[in-house]
Formats: C-alpha cells, structure tokens, sequence
C-alpha cells in the first residue's frame, strides 16, 4: 500500500488578521458565507494576502484539488493500493476514504472544504472526509510505514520508472508531495529526498508521475 501525503498544503480558513480586508468581506457576501467560514483564496484575497507572513504562498486549495483528483480517480486507487492524506500548513490532517469521489468542479470543492472545516467530518454519516488536528509526524507514526520519501526539487535524482519500482518493493511506503506553489517545506521532514526531475515540478505532476510509475511496477 503506497500512502501519499500531500504537505504543508496551503489549505486554510481566512485567517482573522485579514477577516475585515473589503476583499474578504466582498467576497464572503458574495458566497453566503462569514468570513471566518470561507476558504483562503489567493485568487480573490490576493490583496488581503499581501498583508499576512508568507503570503506569496498561501491560498492555493487548487492545488489540492487537482491533486486529489489525480490520486482518487487513478488506477491505484481503485484498485485499492493507495491512501490519500492532506497535511495542512496549520497542522491538521484531512483523512479521505479510497471510494470518495470529489467533486470536479472547483467552486463545489471550495464548498466541500468549507463544510469539512466547519464539521470536521463530511458528509453526514458516510465521513468520507474527516479532518483532525495532527502534526505531519504524528500522521507518519500513525501510518508505521517501512520508508519515507520525501519529493524534493534538490533531493536524490531518480527518474520516475525506477522510483516507481523502488516503491513497490516496500510494504507501506510513505510519499510526502509539498501542497504549496513556491519555496521549501517549512519544517524538517524526516526521509529520503528524491527528485524526479532536474527541474522544479507542480505538486500534482510528481503526485501523477509517483502513481503512475508505481502502477507500472505493481503490473497494473
Ligand atoms: C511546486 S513544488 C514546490 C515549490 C518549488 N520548490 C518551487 O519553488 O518551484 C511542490 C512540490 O512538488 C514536489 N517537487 C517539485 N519539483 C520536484 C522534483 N523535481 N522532483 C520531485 N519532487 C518535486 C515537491 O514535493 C514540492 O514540495
């Protein structure tokens, strides 16, 4: 079983610092939604992120869906050797059932991750999502893997097809995929470093080439 963790994702609330920036506030009105209940969105809170630490890097849930729908929808998965994990920049954990389908629409995702933030577990009964307060170790603890790798630009240079074989020759791998646009994971991970490229890569081409690779070696 491969689980993939997507780190440090750069999903978040609006944080209270910029809770009142007409940015917001516009477009929480738009939505129906307060403020303090809206996804962080770099895309209509660029204003308002220019006022928080690290905020060239910070509302980017795109990122995050385009990565889960790549690993939900892939061979992998359905043919259950993959778990998914979200590790937030805040800590937190988004735990996701194999058989969830996510919506492809980005503004219902938006949606979705508004309504897990506010329940904590989504949707009622089936808790396909269920989110939870955890560190990125403590999640890595938790799954006991027999190896972590973590994709990085300036890591070992590996080229996709063997780290695809080198992954299926574990049990329970670990792959940590930074979930955020630009710079470095802000907090030291403790893994092998791999690169699959000579270049830097978005997060959901290493999350496609990772899977695709490591169904090539399983045979799938
Ligand atoms: C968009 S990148 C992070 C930003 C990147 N450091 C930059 O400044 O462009 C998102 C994630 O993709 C993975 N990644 C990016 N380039 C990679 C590469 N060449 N090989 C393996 N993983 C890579 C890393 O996990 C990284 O944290």
């Amino acid at each position: 079983m491969l689980h993939l963790i997507i780190a440090e994702a750069e999903l978040e609330l609006v944080p209270e610092s910029i809770r009142d920036h007409p940015a917001v506030v516009n477009y929480a009105r738009r939505r129906k939604k307060r403020p303090e209940e809206a996804i962080l969105d770099s895309t209509y809170h660029h204003a308002a992120l220019k006022k928080l630490p690290d905020g060239d890097r910070r509302g980017r849930p795109d990122i995050v869906h385009i990565c889960l729908l790549n690993a939900l929808e892939s061979i992998a998965n359905k043919e259950g050797f993959l778990r998914v994990y979200v590790h937030t920049r805040n800590d937190e954990v988004i735990h996701i059932k194999p058989e969830t389908r996510l919506p492809r629409n980005y503004n219902r995702f938006l949606g979705l991750m508004e309504s897990l933030f506010k329940k904590g577990a989504v949707p009622e009964g089936l808790e396909l999502l269920r989110i939870e307060k955890k560190p990125l170790e403590s999640l890595i603890e938790d799954i006991n893997p027999d190896t972590v790798f973590i994709m990085h630009e300036e890591g070992e240079l590996i080229r996709p097809r063997s780290f695809g074989e080198i992954l299926a020759s574990h049990q329970n791998p670990v792959v940590v995929v930074g979930g955020f646009p630009h710079g470095d994971f802000m907090r030291p991970i403790e893994g092998t470093k791999v690169s699959l490229y000579r270049e830097p890569l978005m997060a959901w081409t290493v999350v496609s080439e990772v899977i695709v690779n490591f169904e090539a070696a399983l045979g799938l």
